[in-house]
């Protein structure tokens, strides 16, 4: 299978769709959005990041006619047992409103008084699944571990990106270039190795 031609990225999730872009960009590809296909937003009813994107990726495969790429992701908290993790999206509501999600996040870490970035652990999870329209479908998992600060910092990236600081780095993803931030992400990690298992 070869990463080449149209492929349908198949989010509605704008900084995604620019990140995803990013990452093709090098191999010549001409991502076709799912808005301008017009491609419905499946309701994510499974239990995994995985599975998740397989069930994103199969249908705009199916619907579009041509392979499709989704991804899956979410920002996991280990003093909240792994929330909002696949439900990182709805945390934010349907107004899609990131500064309550990481309100929250705050809030119940501060009922817990953790405080100490040893307690603010966390890590972001992006699975990358990559269809064909005969159904066929490989999947690929990423993670990048940090820990959580407060106040939120930065205006770059999206969703959690601002009270997100991966280990080793002193600044959020907010405040990252982008290019530092494809460089360490959970989103790049995967998307490595899909790349790789498409070598000959
Ligand atoms: O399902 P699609 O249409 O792709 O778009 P979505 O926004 O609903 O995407 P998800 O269901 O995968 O939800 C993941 C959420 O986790 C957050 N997230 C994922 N990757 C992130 C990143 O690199 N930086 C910050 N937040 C991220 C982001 O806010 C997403 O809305
Ligand atoms: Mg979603």
């Amino acid at each position: 299978m070869k990463l080449s031609g149209r492929l349908v990225v198949a989010s509605h999730n704008e900084g995604k769709v620019r990140e995803i872009g990013d990452l093709l960009a090098p191999f010549g590809i001409t991502p076709v959005s799912a808005g301008s296909l017009n491609l419905p937003e499946p309701e994510e009813t499974e239990t995994t990041f995985a599975g998740n994107a397989e069930l994103k990726a199969r249908a705009a495969a199916l619907a579009a006619g041509l392979p499709a790429l989704a991804d899956d992701s979410g920002l996991s908290v280990e003093a909240l047992g792994g929330d909002p993790g696949i439900y990182s999206a709805r945390w934010a509501g349907p107004g899609k409103d990131f500064a309550v999600a990481m309100d929250r996040i705050e809030t119940l870490l501060r009922e817990k008084a953790a405080l100490l970035p040893a307690q603010r652990r966390a890590w972001f999870t992006c699975a990358l699944a990559l269809a064909q329209p005969d159904g066929r479908c490989t999947t690929f998992v990423g993670e990048v571990h940090g820990t959580l600060v407060w106040p939120p910092r930065g205006r770059n990236g999206f969703g959690y990106d601002p009270v997100f600081q991966a280990e080793g780095a002193e600044i959020t993803f907010g405040e990252m270039e982008p290019a530092a931030k494809h460089a360490i992400s959970h989103r790049a990690i995967a998307f490595r190795q899909l790349v790789d298992s498409l070598k000959d």
